[in-house]
């Protein structure tokens, strides 16, 4: 079924078919991401008012919205151009006035007749201690005060659209919403009390009080449900479709992994061994594995990566893996290559670096399969990079790796297992959005003996003091790395600011012993400086960001963020994560720039406060919402309309197993409650799953 069902075509017909909407409001609609009816259903009301009739304004609380029934009295033309038209009314017991702006006299004078009764709605306020109600919502004879609702659902707005013409287009939008098939398991449908779709949208736009807008009302329980649901199925297709077809089983000799194990200089903590275990027996099964890594800075990936590629070459065949940058990419390069000696494995490098006949040799090593480890930067996922027999590839993301891409990545190494780490911590809500698709193995245990790191904030002023301390701990032999501030998101000021500091810190400190590294040197120079601070030939690194993911110098022990109120939470955990990885105690010194904002204040007190990254990025969460941490739109995830991703964690769960358990059962989504989930994806627009559905 690659073709939307007839049953949701109403909802999917041009916005102008909706009452009320013509050209001008549809195009104001679009700019609110409502195309089509479809989406106003999804746009649910955030509030609702209280329109029951009552006695009189007084004793209502004002301001506030009353709905009263009134005899007309006089008329008040303005006094002036401009001036407010007035109409004086008296309820059961007090007199007020309605107040009109820009009003026709003779259109008032018909629908307020002095003498005449009539209901009257708005919003009340007081005005020189008399109750007035500017431009009334509702005027009706006493006999149509029927038509105000007593509870009227108030929708977002935006800029030329009225609760009026929202209200009315979202009523027209309901009346055509049909009754579609079930794809809730009915068990649970039962259990939790849902209502069916139609009732349930109905329910969501129709509230009579406050309760009823209530996240946990039943209504609109279920429809948070059905937007997860929709979203897990597209991941659980995607994982069906990852796991399909490897055909292949790698089996772990140990052989190698106990030869680097017995040169490594500690033990795996039981968490790096937990996550070797787990990757051992995904890629034992048939099936091929696709499993996120998610460890804390500093836990150890590099260990758990190594071991897995090992495991691929025990089973007789090559693994990759893919660094974010060339620095890290080279990083792995120097730390890996002497256990994969020990190890008698070959491993070598390839980076966009790598040109000509140079270049020609490894690819020509590696499908011969004399390369059996190779690591990298993108190039190793070049079209022309050809393995002999790729069992493992490893992906060192940054959250920039969406379930699409992912997809990508599979078709790439045919029978290849994945592992993608993430470095840094992601609230579980994000990672079951996010990767819902994977299995998920959590670094949750730091390497024994660090210390932790003290963390200190410090005012820009204090510059030259920070200074004189730092060669203090200069002459007692330690290392720092100094990191300054993203300018403006402009390379060139980046690399202004961080030139000017390495100029200035040379000069206190002396010639040789600060390095300079950002983003826009030449390689040569990038490697150059790098090694002189990795081997201590340099004890200060000044750097833009480009340190940010991933460096490993255990010596360096001092940390110093300047305007460290200008970096987000991740990224300031990311970077204080450069130091604390030896046996010395580490400060990191956050300097800022007074005043802080109130947010820039949290970022820095949370700073302080913790060193769990975890937690850390459950405070990034709650401050910055989702949309903001991850970036939506390069991530792939939904914008959830009516599901909230921060506090419905719980249903996100659930969806998620329920959605696996729909696909073990019904692999092609053929039995009834299948084709019922196949008009939940067309119904909430996931086309990926319907690429997916269509293809497989
Ligand atoms: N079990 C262990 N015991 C002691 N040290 C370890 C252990 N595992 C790893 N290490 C060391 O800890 C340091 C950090 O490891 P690694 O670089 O793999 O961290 P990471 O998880 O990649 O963190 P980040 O993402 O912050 O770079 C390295 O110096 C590594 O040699």
């Amino acid at each position: 079924m690659s073709t939307r069902p007839e049953i949701l075509f109403p909802l999917f017909a041009d916005l102008e078919t909706l009452e009320g909407v013509g050209p001008k409001i549809a195009k104001t609609l679009d700019a609110m991401d409502v195309h089509v009816p479809r989406d106003m259903l999804l746009n649910l009301p955030h509030s609702g008012l209280n329109r029951r009739k009552r006695e009189s304004v007084q004793g209502a609380k004002l301001p506030g919205v009353v709905t009263v029934e009134v005899t007309v009295g006089r008329h008040q033309a303005p006094s002036r151009k401009g001036g407010p038209y007035r109409v004086h009314v008296e309820d059961a017991k007090v007199a007020f006035q309605l107040v009109f702006f820009n009003a026709r006299s003779d259109y008032l004078s018909r629908i307020l007749p002095t003498g005449a009764r009539r209901v009257i709605s708005g919003r009340a306020e007081l005005f020189d201690g008399m109750a007035q109600i500017v431009h009334p919502d509702h005027i009706l004879p006493v006999e149509e005060a029927n038509d105000i609702p007593d509870y009227e659902p108030v929708y977002p707005l935006t800029a030329g659209i009225t609760q009026k013409v929202m209200t009315k287009a979202t009523r027209s939008a309901l009346a055509r919403a049909p009754e579609l098939p079930e794809w809730i398991d009915a068990a649970q449908k039962a259990r939790e009390g849902w209502p069916d779709w139609h009732a349930a949208i109905e329910a969501a736009h129709s509230p009579t009080s406050n309760a009823d807008l209530a996240p946990s009302h039943p209504a609109r329980v279920r429809l948070a449900y059905d937007e997860f649901m929709a979203h897990q199925l597209t991941l659980a297709l995607a994982r069906a479709k990852m796991r399909r077809g490897k055909g292949r089983v790698t089996q772990g000799t140990g052989a190698l992994q106990a030869e680097v194990q017995a040169v490594l200089p500690y033990t795996p903590t039981g968490a790096q061994s937990r996550a070797i275990a787990d990757i051992a027996a995904d890629m034992a099964a048939p099936q091929r594995m696709s499993r996120l890594l998610q460890g804390d800075v500093g836990s150890g990936k590099t260990l758990v990566a190594l071991m897995a590629l090992l495991i691929a070459v025990e089973g007789g065949g090559q693994g990759v893996m893919m660094a974010p940058t060339e620095i890290l990419a080279r990083q792995h390069l120097a730390g890996l290559q002497p256990l994969a000696e020990a190890a008698g494995v070959v491993l070598e490098i390839l980076t966009g670096r790598d040109k000509g006949a140079e270049r020609r040799a490894k690819l020509e090593a590696l499908k011969r399969g004399d390369i059996q480890i190779l690591v990298g930067t993108h190039a190793v996922f070049q079209k022309d990079v050809e393995f002999a027999d790729l069992r493992l590839a490893i992906v060192d993301e940054q959250h920039r790796f969406g379930v699409r891409q992912r997809l990508e990545l599979g078709r790439k190494g045919a029978a290849a297992d994945v592992l993608v780490m993430t470095a840094t911590p992601i609230p579980r809500s994000l990672a079951l959005a996010q990767y819902g698709d994977m299995d998920v193995s959590v670094l949750d245990e730091k390497p024994p003996g660090r210390k932790p790191v003290t963390t200190a904030l410090s005012s820009m002023a204090r510059m030259d003091e920070v200074v004189d301390h730092l060669r203090k701990a200069i002459a007692e032999g330690r290392q720092a790395y100094w990191v300054c501030p993203l300018v403006e998101e402009s390379e060139t000021l980046d690399l202004s600011s961080a030139e000017e500091r390495f100029k200035s810190l040379r000069a206190a400190l002396g010639e040789g012993t600060v390095g300079l590294v950002h983003g826009q040197m030449p390689n040569d120079d990038k490697d150059a400086a790098m090694a002189a601070f990795q081997n201590g030939a340099t004890s200060v690194l000044v750097s833009t960001t480009v340190i940010e993911v991933g460096v490993d110098v255990p010596n360096a022990s001092i940390m110093v963020i300047e305007r460290a109120e200008s970096f987000g939470l991740a990224q300031l955990h990311q970077l204080r994560g450069r130091v604390g990885r030896g046996a010395a105690q580490s400060t990191c010194l956050l300097m800022y720039q007074p005043p802080l904002s109130e947010s820039g204040q949290k970022r820095l007190e949370t700073m302080r406060e913790t060193e769990d990254g975890f937690r850390i990025s459950e405070v990034d969460l709650e401050m910055r919402g989702v949309g903001d941490l991850i970036g939506t739109a390069q991530s792939g995830l939904p914008r959830f309309r009516v599901a909230d991703m921060e506090t419905q964690t719980a249903l996100m769960d659930v969806a998620q197993s329920d959605a696996r358990k729909l696909l073990a059962d019904d692999e092609s989504l053929e039995s009834p409650r299948g084709k019922a989930a196949r008009t939940l994806l067309w119904l909430m627009g996931q086309d990926e799953a319907i690429r997916l559905i269509g293809v497989g």
